[in-house]
């Protein structure tokens, strides 16, 4: 288990971190150094920092030299969870469980209000249909997505769970994921926001893994009017990185992650990566990280904002790749690359994600769409396929909870979930492939 799972300090405070000054090429040179020499800051934290975030900056040869060295990691940590040269996805189907939400993230276009809707949840029925129409098409993974505790601001919330004998939304969520499993034996994976404790121990008995992203360590996009997350109770970075936290003790394979270019400046983007990695290395618990660009969406309160640079966004993915330890997976969704409608654009820039280290595309549907992302179609299999080949690894289907903790059922999943999971896994703790996309 490499140096995952080793309960050391606990989580130091949040410092509020001014925005860095461009650095000279001398101090990324320096930077790109130490991380050869094996240690982001030499082994010092708040050196971490600093080198961190210099390397954010690297652009051009730097950038190049900064890939390299991420590239090298990645294969370090896919020889030590041994599958080398394997590049993962996960096929799954997306539940948008409801779309009505109490937080106001400038940049998401999910969120709606109760008039958009034909109702405020997918009924159960409706979400099973979903999860059939996935295990016709091979999928393993029911990605349940949705807004944070929409009941707390819609009284369409509060009607629809009151109707149907519902306390709250997670009560919802825990039965539709009990009823996938088990009318469909598909493996629910729940990004339902933020999770208390008690909330993530009586999921756990339901859904193998869960998710939710960091964003980003900045308060002060969550405190201050015109920041992305003001007006967003559960984007407060320090309520978000307890619950990152809080997986680890509930022993839930957890996903997270930060979103890059929503405002946050380099120093803030290196302290959210150093966040995630202190919570793997005391939880053991963190199977991924996804380092997702944000993409501008009309009809938001960020429409005129720039995507995030694409440069920018793959020194992000290196610099991620550097700092987790290994057995920490790092993934980049394949649909947000590229120029829109241009497949030549995304192939071009899924290769250089792979060059960056990434070693997982997540969740691929051949049946939904990104709700998240709608505009932005997925990849098709052969496509990907295709592109992760030419950059010489192979494609390689997962489940929603990966090798590590299928081979530590005792201590990782719920006893109910041990047959389910297994019934999915093959000798590796991958995907039994049993797909019609798979042979296509
Ligand atoms: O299709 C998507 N899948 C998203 N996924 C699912 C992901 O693509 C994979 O299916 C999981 O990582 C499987 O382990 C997330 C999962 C999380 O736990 C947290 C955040 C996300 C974000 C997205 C997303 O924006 N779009
Ligand atoms: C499900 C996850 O999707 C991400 N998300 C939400 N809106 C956008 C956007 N416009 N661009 C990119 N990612 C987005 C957030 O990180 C959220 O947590
Ligand atoms: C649709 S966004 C993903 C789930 C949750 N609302 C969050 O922001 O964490
Ligand atoms: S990103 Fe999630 S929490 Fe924020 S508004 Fe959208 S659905 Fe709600």
């Amino acid at each position: 288990m490499a140096d995952l799972g080793n309960p050391t300090a606990p989580a130091t405070p949040l410092v509020e971190l001014s925005a860095p000054p461009e650095p000279s090429r001398d101090d990324v040179r320096a930077a790109l150094a130490r991380a050869a020499d094996g240690a982001l800051g030499g082994g010092s934290e708040d050196r971490a920092l600093d080198d961190a975030t210099t390397l954010l900056a690297a652009r051009g040869d730097d950038l190049e030299a900064l890939l390299a060295l991420a590239a090298a990691r990645r294969d370090a940590h896919l020889a030590a969870e041994g599958r080398p040269g394997v590049v993962t996805y996960s096929p799954k189907v997306f539940v948008p469980l409801t779309r009505l939400c109490q937080d106001r993230c400038h940049y998401c276009t999910f969120a709606t209000v109760p008039g958009r809707l034909p109702a405020a949840y997918l009924e159960r029925d409706e979400v099973l249909e979903i999860a059939r129409a996935g295990a016709a098409q091979g999928c393993t993974e029911v990605l349940f997505t949705l807004g944070d505790r929409p009941e707390a601001r819609w009284a369409a919330a509060r009607d629809w769970l009151g109707a149907r004998g519902l306390a709250t939304t997670l009560d919802h969520v825990h039965d539709s994921a009990r009823a996938v499993l088990a009318e469909t034996g598909l493996l629910p994976h729940l990004n339902p926001g933020v999770m208390d404790l008690v909330d993530l121990q009586r999921l756990r008995a339901v859904s193998p893994s869960m998710g939710m992203m960091l964003e980003t360590t900045a308060t002060r996009l969550w405190s201050q009017p015109g920041g992305a997350h003001f007006g967003s109770p559960d984007k407060e970075p320090a309520l978000r990185r307890r619950v990152v936290d809080d997986a680890g003790h509930a022993r839930v394979p957890f996903t997270s992650g930060i979103l890059v270019g929503i405002g946050e400046h380099r120093a803030e983007r290196a302290q959210s990566l150093l966040v995630l990695a202190a919570s793997a290395r005391r939880g053991g618990h963190l199977q991924e990280v996804i380092v997702q660009n944000f993409r501008a969406k009309p009809d938001t309160a960020m429409r005129g904002e720039p995507d995030a640079e694409f440069d920018a966004f793959v020194a992000a993915v290196a610099v991620a790749r550097l700092i987790m330890p290994l057995g920490v997976s790092v993934q980049a969704p394949p649909n947000l690359a590229g120029e829109l409608d241009d497949s030549a654009s995304a192939a071009a820039d899924q290769a250089l994600l792979l060059r960056a280290g990434i070693d997982d595309w997540g969740g691929v549907s051949p049946v939904t769409p990104d709700h998240v992302n709608p505009e932005r179609p997925w990849p098709g299999l052969d496509a990907l396929r295709a592109v992760t080949g030419a950059a010489g690894f192979t494609l390689t289907p997962r489940l929603t909870v990966y090798p590590r903790y299928v081979r530590d059922p005792n201590r990782w999943l719920h006893p109910d979930l041990v047959d389910p999971v297994t019934a999915l896994a093959d000798e590796q703790g991958l995907a039994r492939v049993r797909r019609p996309a798979e042979t296509r």
